[in-house]
């Protein structure tokens, strides 16, 4: 059944068998599922293809940055995995971004999503100073987010506090990805700039990408159900 919610569970596991046991407690028609870099690290290509194997989209994060031939090529495997999702860094700049997206129309068969990283929900001001830009995150992933656009991609992933600034200065149909979401009553963790799931949705997010929240609760399926009862009310 195809998924038609925003919502994108992040599987942060450090084996394929959590993983796994985590997908078995959620319903691919409620949410599409993300793999990033410590679970892909550990297991390879197999849990991706476990997980679709139960039905689930896959979002396969791991925000490749690099030069542009060897970008490119990590984009197109990531396409041969059948993945629903795959992002690099937009901080790679406009070459590399071009070439992942030539490389992928130039390949037959279905395309996956290509998004761009913009500035991690984990940042904040001062912590972009100390890498040497001297603008508000929110500068930044606007002028990320219009490079992004103009290199052709699907969209960026961003904090949901941008999503509202950039939904009006984008095209319509550009996915706007909110991690850093956080219900009213969950801990932070190391995120920094958060919202809430409703509150991300009415900026104009188009997925909400959740870990911690979901994967940590005794009951990740309840937790899952309010989240996508809160979006409806
Ligand atoms: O690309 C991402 O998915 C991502 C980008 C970003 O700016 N911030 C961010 O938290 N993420 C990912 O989103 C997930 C958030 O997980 P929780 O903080 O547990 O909800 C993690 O898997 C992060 O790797």
């Amino acid at each position: 059944m195809p998924c038609n919610t925003p919502i994108i569970v992040a599987l942060d596991f450090p084996d394929a068998a959590s993983a796994v046991a985590m997908a078995d407690r959620l319903d691919p028609a409620q949410c599409r599922l993300k793999v990033g870099k410590e679970l892909f690290t550990a297991t390879g290509p197999a849990v991706v293809e476990a997980l679709q194997d139960k039905g689930f989209e896959v979002f396969l994060d791991l925000k490749f940055h690099d030069i542009p031939n060897t970008t490119a090529n990590a984009v197109r495997s990531a396409a041969e995995l059948g993945v629903w999702m795959v992002n690099v860094h937009a901080g790679g700049g406009r070459r590399m971004m071009e070439a992942c997206r030539e490389i992928l129309e130039r390949r037959s068969g279905p395309r996956p999503l290509l998004t761009a990283v913009t500035v991690l929900t984990s940042l904040e001001q001062e912590d972009l100073q100390e890498v040497g830009i001297d603008i508000e995150p929110m500068v930044q992933v606007q002028r990320l987010a219009r490079l992004t656009q103009d290199c052709g991609l699907d969209g960026v992933v961003c904090s949901a506090r941008e999503a509202k600034a950039l939904r009006s200065a984008l095209n319509e149909d550009f996915k706007l990805v909110t991690p850093g979401i956080r219900p009213d009553d969950a801990s932070a963790d190391d995120q920094k700039r958060i919202v809430t799931p409703r509150q991300a949705m009415d900026n104009g997010s188009s997925y909400l990408v959740i870990g911690r929240p979901i994967t940590r609760a005794e009951d990740p399926a309840a937790v899952l159900s309010a989240i996508l009862e809160s979006l409806n009310s």
